[in-house]
C-alpha cells in the first residue's frame, strides 16, 4: 500500500500581491499568518520554483515505474488562474510535466535493452460531462464502458501508436486546438474542460539466442495519465453568464465528487466497504484506478497565496491535505492473454507478411499456368496444321491416281471409236451406236476435267 504523493505548487504573486499576502510557506507546510492550522505536505514549491523541479520531486520516478509495468498518475488540481495548465503543459521557456515526462519515458524505454515496447497515446477532454477526442475531434460523447480484459475504458477513444518524444509532441499540439478554452474574468485562457493525455505502455521480455530473438508471453500493460483539470472557481468571481455559467456548474460538479471520492477514501469508507461515488462523474470513473486502486498517483495542488483568494486556496489545501490520507497499491500488470496489443499486432505483422509472399507466389503461379497455356496452345495448332497438310497429300495422290486412271479409260475409248468409223458406214443402227458411244466418251471426258 502507497499514499497518494502531494506537493503543492505557488504561482508568482505580483509586488503588489505579496505585499498583503496572509499566506507563509515554512519548508514542506503552508500556513496563514497568525493561525495555528498549518497545512503539511511532501513537497511545497514556492514562486520561485521550476517545473523540472516539481517533475524530479516524484513525477520522473512514476514515468520510470510505468515502463517497468506499473500503472501511474499525476494531477494538477487548484482553482482557475492558479498555474495549472503551466504547471502540466508549460511554455517554450519552462516545459511542463507532460513534455518532460514524454521525454523521460522515452529515455527510460532505451535503457530497457532486455524488452521490447509498444506505447500507444490519447488525448480527451471532459466538457460538460461529454467526453470528447481531442486526437479524433469527429469522435464525441464517448462512452465509458468495463471490460476484465481492459478494465475501465472509453470506448472509440483514438489510440495513436507513437515512436518519438517529438511525434508525441505534435499530436498533443493538434489535441490543444481543440481543446474548449475560454476567456473569464479570471484567465483570459481558461480551460473549460478536463483533459486527459494517456499513454500506454506495452513491454516483454526479449532474449537473444544466438542470431535469433525469443520473446516471452507475458506482457506487461501499463498506463501514465497525465490530468490538467479544469479550475474550480465561484461564479461571482468568474463573472460567468450563459455558456461560462453552465460549464462553471459542470465543473465543480465533477470537482466536487473528486473532492468527494477522495474524503470517502481517507476516511477509509472503502476498506470497511462502503460505497463510494466513483460513477458521479465522469471524470472520477475514468480516474478509479488512480484514486484508490492500482495506481502510483500524484497531486500537484497549484494555488494563490494573494489575498483574495485566501478561502480558495484554503479549501484547495483542505483537498490537498485529505488527498494525503488516500491509499493506493499500485502492482505490475502482467498479462498472459492475446488482450495484450503488442502480440495483436506483432500477429498482424506475420499474417500481412505471409499473405504478402503468398500473394507474390500466387502471382508468379499465375504467370506460369498463362505461359503453359499459350505452349499447349501453339502445340494445338501445329499438330492441326500437321494432319490438314497429310490430308492434302492423301487427296493429292488420290486425285493423281484417278486422272491417271481416267487419262487410260479415255486412251481405251477412243481406240474403240475410231476402228467402229472405219467399219460401219450408212445403217441406222450403225448410226444409233456411234451416237451412244460418243455420249460414252463426252462423260469420261468431263469426269477426268
Ligand atoms: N509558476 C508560474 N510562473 C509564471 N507564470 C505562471 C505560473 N503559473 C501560472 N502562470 C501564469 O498565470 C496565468 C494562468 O495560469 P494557467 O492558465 O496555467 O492557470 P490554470 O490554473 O490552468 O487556469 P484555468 O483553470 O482557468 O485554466 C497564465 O498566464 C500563466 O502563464
Amino acid at each position: 500500500m502507497e499514499r497518494i504523493y502531494v506537493a503543492v505548487r505557488a504561482r508568482p504573486l505580483s509586488p503588489e500581491e505579496s505585499k498583503t499576502s496572509p499566506w507563509r510557506i515554512s519548508g514542506n507546510s503552508v500556513y496563514l499568518h497568525n493561525q495555528p492550522t498549518k497545512f503539511d505536505f511532501d513537497r511545497v514549491f514556492g514562486e520561485d520554483s521550476k517545473t523540472v523541479d516539481i517533475f524530479e520531486a516524484r513525477t520522473k520516478e512514476i514515468v520510470a515505474s510505468v515502463v517497468r509495468g506499473f500503472n501511474g498518475t499525476v494531477f494538477a488540481y487548484g482553482q482557475t488562474s492558479s498555474g495549472k495548465t503551466y504547471t502540466m503543459r508549460g511554455s517554450v521557456k519552462e516545459p511542463g510535466i507532460i513534455p518532460l515526462s514524454v521525454h523521460e519515458l522515452f529515455c527510460s524505454i532505451e535503457k530497457e535493452m532486455g524488452r521490447e515496447f509498444l506505447v500507444r497515446m490519447s488525448y480527451m477532454e471532459i466538457y460538460n460531462e461529454e467526453i470528447n477526442d481531442l486526437l479524433a475531434p469527429e469522435h464525441r460523447k464517448l462512452q465509458i464502458h468495463e471490460s476484465l480484459e481492459r478494465g475501465i475504458y472509453v470506448d472509440g477513444l483514438k489510440e495513436e501508436i507513437v515512436t518519438s518524444p517529438d511525434q508525441v509532441l505534435e499530436l498533443v499540439e493538434f489535441g490543444e486546438s481543440h481543446r474548449h478554452i475560454g476567456e473569464t474574468n479570471m484567465n483570459v485562457y481558461s480551460s473549460r474542460s478536463h483533459t486527459i493525455f494517456r499513454m500506454f505502455v506495452e513491454s516483454r521480455e526479449r532474449i537473444e539466442e544466438g542470431d535469433s530473438i525469443n520473446c516471452f508471453d507475458a506482457v506487461r500493460v501499463s498506463t501514465l495519465n497525465l490530468v490538467d483539470l479544469a479550475g474550480s472557481e465561484r461564479v461571482v468571481k468568474t463573472g460567468a453568464e450563459g455558456l461560462r455559467l453552465k460549464e462553471g456548474s459542470h465543473i465543480n460538479k465533477s470537482l466536487l465528487t473528486l473532492g468527494t471520492v477522495i474524503k470517502k477514501l481517507s476516511d477509509g469508507v472503502e476498506s470497511q466497504g462502503g460505497h463510494v461515488p466513483y460513477r458521479d462523474s465522469k471524470l472520477t470513473r475514468i480516474l478509479q484506478a488512480a484514486l484508490g486502486g492500482n495506481a502510483n498517483t500524484a497531486i500537484i495542488c497549484n494555488i494563490t497565496l494573494s489575498q483574495i483568494h485566501a478561502d480558495e486556496t484554503k479549501s484547495s489545501l483542505l483537498f490537498a491535505s485529505r488527498a494525503l490520507q488516500v491509499k493506493n497499491c499500485a502492482c505490475v500488470n502482467e498479462i498472459l492473454t492475446d488482450a495484450a496489443l503488442l502480440k495483436r499486432q506483432k500477429k498482424e505483422i506475420e499474417e500481412l507478411r505471409a499473405k504478402f509472399l503468398s500473394s507474390q507466389s500466387e502471382h508468379l503461379e499465375e504467370e506460369i499456368l498463362n505461359l503453359r497455356n499459350t505452349l499447349l496452345q501453339s502445340e494445338l495448332e501445329k499438330e492441326r496444321i500437321a494432319l490438314e497438310l497429310e490430308e492434302e497429300k492423301k487427296a493429292k495422290a488420290y486425285r493423281d491416281r484417278r486422272l491417271l486412271e481416267q487419262a487410260k479409260k479415255i486412251e481405251n475409248l477412243s481406240s474403240l471409236l475410231l476402228c467402229s468409223e472405219r467399219n460401219d458406214r450408212t445403217t441406222h443402227s450403225r448410226k444409233i451406236c456411234l451416237a451412244h458411244k460418243v455420249s460414252l466418251f463426252e462423260k469420261l471426258q468431263y469426269l477426268c476435267i
